[in-house]
């Protein structure tokens, strides 16, 4: 077991890894060593000494039925180690999610779950199999090594001629595959995040009619990834060809000294026939390491990837929830924050901002100005690099992340609902929520109406993802969810997708049973929701460069009353990225 994968060893499993590992040990030897019985064997049979090939028959029959009792009782502990490693690491992998700081899931981290689950788990926890494997193809043909060599040097060199070249097989396999097998885990990962991807995609494409061009993305992935695993097939094969030459070396070494040496008068033929049969035996697992290396290698380069997840920083929490007793409202300071994401631009430049308790602002500015980068950061999804955030006067990052939390709720534009019924999904943001108080958010946000319409009523499931409610429903879902959590401040990411007049006007009904005697923060789409703000916050260069209601900024005439006139003029509101003037979307 290397470095890597020791490290991955769940704490209890290690001393019945130790004895295991010692067993395959003791059975490869004592295989080697039954293997050895084929030479005295064979040179009594072939010298018709039948008596004493009889004697020798009992060991190895005794051997076989031992082995072949080990062989199971080896598998047996080898599934119960790897099964206990697997959970192991399924429940080290759930704990670890739980920790992870919010914005890794938004970041590149979330694509490579599926593959770190499927492929990387299995393949550490069936390195218990492979050791086996490869503890077997070494030491086997060393025990028959040593036994050779006692019996006839001269045979035993001339078996011993492939180890180096199988040594330099190995070598040159892992220098050659090294990086076409990163290249190929890449490839598979993508091809693996476009299959889903399309699969998500499906109702979108087939409305748009673009079934065909959603699939070239997946149509490139799949490909990449097929030209990956064909570059991994030819940089493998140099290595392989060499192990087997070595091999093929090795058993033309032993024929012709065997040959040579029974010619000579040095050897006897029955005796030379019995050891080469026992070299031949040496020779046959070496066969197998190349191929084991790789699998060895595939291991390890998965055990470096859990252990890179299981090594992502939970942001750090306050040793104590002292500071929560200074929570002295429900309002948000932002003060002179800076920050980026990893790798790239800064995105948000010294920007303050106050956010009043129990009022709505509302935070316009241009796509990909911040607006969302804000509200992760009051929900700490990330730390910032630079200046606080604070809520209700105290810093975030003093705050236990479950005090933090439970404080906040939100209603995000892409809202996800559960496979449940609508009850079930409204109660998931405050389990211990009575029927009744479900009923009322559910009433306030006017999803007893969507209720009514579904067959099967409180009972009806949602599907996945919610996809059995329109999008407005959804986002009523959430915001009833958002009521019966009854958090004092609400992020709100306000939907961008057109919605039929009878959903707008219950989803603003909704949002206004929300934004009563709350602290709402609306990243705002809708010209309504803009101009009854009771203040609009204008995002421009990573700062607020204006802060105020609707008319007080129309009476500044700067930023904001330019991109209203513009959107007088256009009759739109989203402006284009770029352009100096800032502005939500149309109302
Ligand atoms: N997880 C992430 N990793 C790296 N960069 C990101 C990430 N999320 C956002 N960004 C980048 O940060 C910048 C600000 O993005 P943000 O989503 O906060 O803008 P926004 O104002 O909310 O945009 P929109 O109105 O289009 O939703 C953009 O350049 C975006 O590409």
């Amino acid at each position: 077991m290397t470095g890597r994968l020791r490290g991955l060893v769940p704490a209890d499993q290690r001393a019945p890894l130790r004895r295991y590992l010692g067993a395959i040990c003791g059975y490869a030897v004592a295989e080697g060593a039954a293997f050895a019985v084929l030479a005295p064997l064979l040179t009594a049979l072939l010298q018709g000494r039948t008596a004493t090939a009889g004697r020798w028959v009992i060991p190895l029959a005794a051997a076989a039925v031992v082995g072949w009792w080990a062989h199971y009782y080896l598998g047996s502990r080898a599934l119960r180690l790897s099964t206990a490693w697997r959970r192991d690491l399924y429940t080290r992998f759930g704990d670890r999610l739980l920790t992870l700081p919010l914005g890794w899931f938004d970041a590149a981290g979330a694509g490579t779950l599926p593959q770190l689950v499927t492929g990387d788990v299995a393949r550490v926890a069936g390195s218990v199999f492979l050791a086996q494997a490869l503890l077997g193809a070494i030491l086997t043909p060393a025990t028959l090594a040593v036994v050779l060599l006692a019996l006839d040097w001269r045979l035993g060199i001339a078996a011993l001629a492939a180890i180096p070249v199988v040594l330099v097989a190995l070598g040159l396999a892992r220098r050659l595959t090294a990086r076409a097998e990163a290249a190929d885990h890449a490839a598979i990962t993508d091809a693996g995040a476009r299959l889903v991807e399309f699969a998500g995609a499906q109702p979108t494409l087939r409305a748009a009619g673009q079934n065909e061009a959603g699939r070239a993305e997946l149509d490139r992935a799949l490909a990449a990834q097929h030209r990956a695993a064909r570059r991994q097939v030819i940089a493998s094969l140099p290595g392989e060809y060499l192990g087997e030459l070595g091999l093929q070396l090795a058993f033309t070494a032993l024929l012709c000294t065997g040959v040579a040496l029974a010619t000579h008068d040095q050897l006897g033929p029955q005796r030379m026939i019995a050891l080469v049969v026992v070299g031949i035996s040496l020779l046959r697992p070496l066969d197998a390491l190349v191929g084991l290396g790789a699998d060895l290698r595939g291991a390890q380069a998965s055990a470096a990837r859990l252990e890179e997840l299981f090594a992502v920083a939970a942001l750090p929490e306050p040793t104590s929830s002292a500071d929560v007793a200074r929570i002295s409202h429900a309002g948000v300071d932002l003060v002179d924050v800076h920050f980026a994401y990893p790798g790239g631009p800064e995105v948000l430049r010294g920007l303050t901002l106050s956010i009043p308790a129990g009022r709505t602002t509302a935070l316009v500015g241009v796509s990909g100005g911040g607006k969302t980068t804000v509200t992760r950061l009051i929900a700490r999804f990330h730390d910032v690099d630079a200046g606080t955030v604070r809520l209700g006067g105290v810093d975030v990052r003093e705050l236990p992340s479950a005090e933090l939390l439970c404080r906040l709720a939100f209603v995000f534009q892409d809202v996800y609902l559960f496979d449940g019924t609508v009850e079930d999904n409204i109660r998931f943001g405050r389990p211990d929520a009575t029927d009744a108080q479900v009923r009322e958010a559910a009433r306030r946000a006017r999803v007893d109406s969507i209720v009514a319409r579904l067959p099967g009523g409180w009972a009806a499931r949602v599907g996945e993802g919610g996809r059995l409610l329109s999008g407005g429903e959804r986002q009523r879902v959430a915001i009833a969810r958002a009521l019966c959590r009854d958090a004092p401040i609400v992020l709100l990411d306000e939907a961008t997708a057109a919605l039929d007049p009878e959903n707008e006007a219950a989803v603003h009904a909704a949002l206004a049973e929300l934004a009563a005697e709350r602290t709402v923060l609306v990243i705002a789409h809708r010209l309504n929701t803009v101009v009854r703000a009771d203040q609009i916050a204008v995002l421009a260069d990573g700062q607020v460069v204006e802060c105020g209601s609707h008319a007080d900024l129309l009476a500044r005439d700067g930023h904001y009353a330019a991109f209203w006139r513009d959107r007088e003029r256009a009759g739109g509101w989203r402006l284009p990225a770029g352009n100096p003037q800032v502005g939500p979307v149309r109302g």
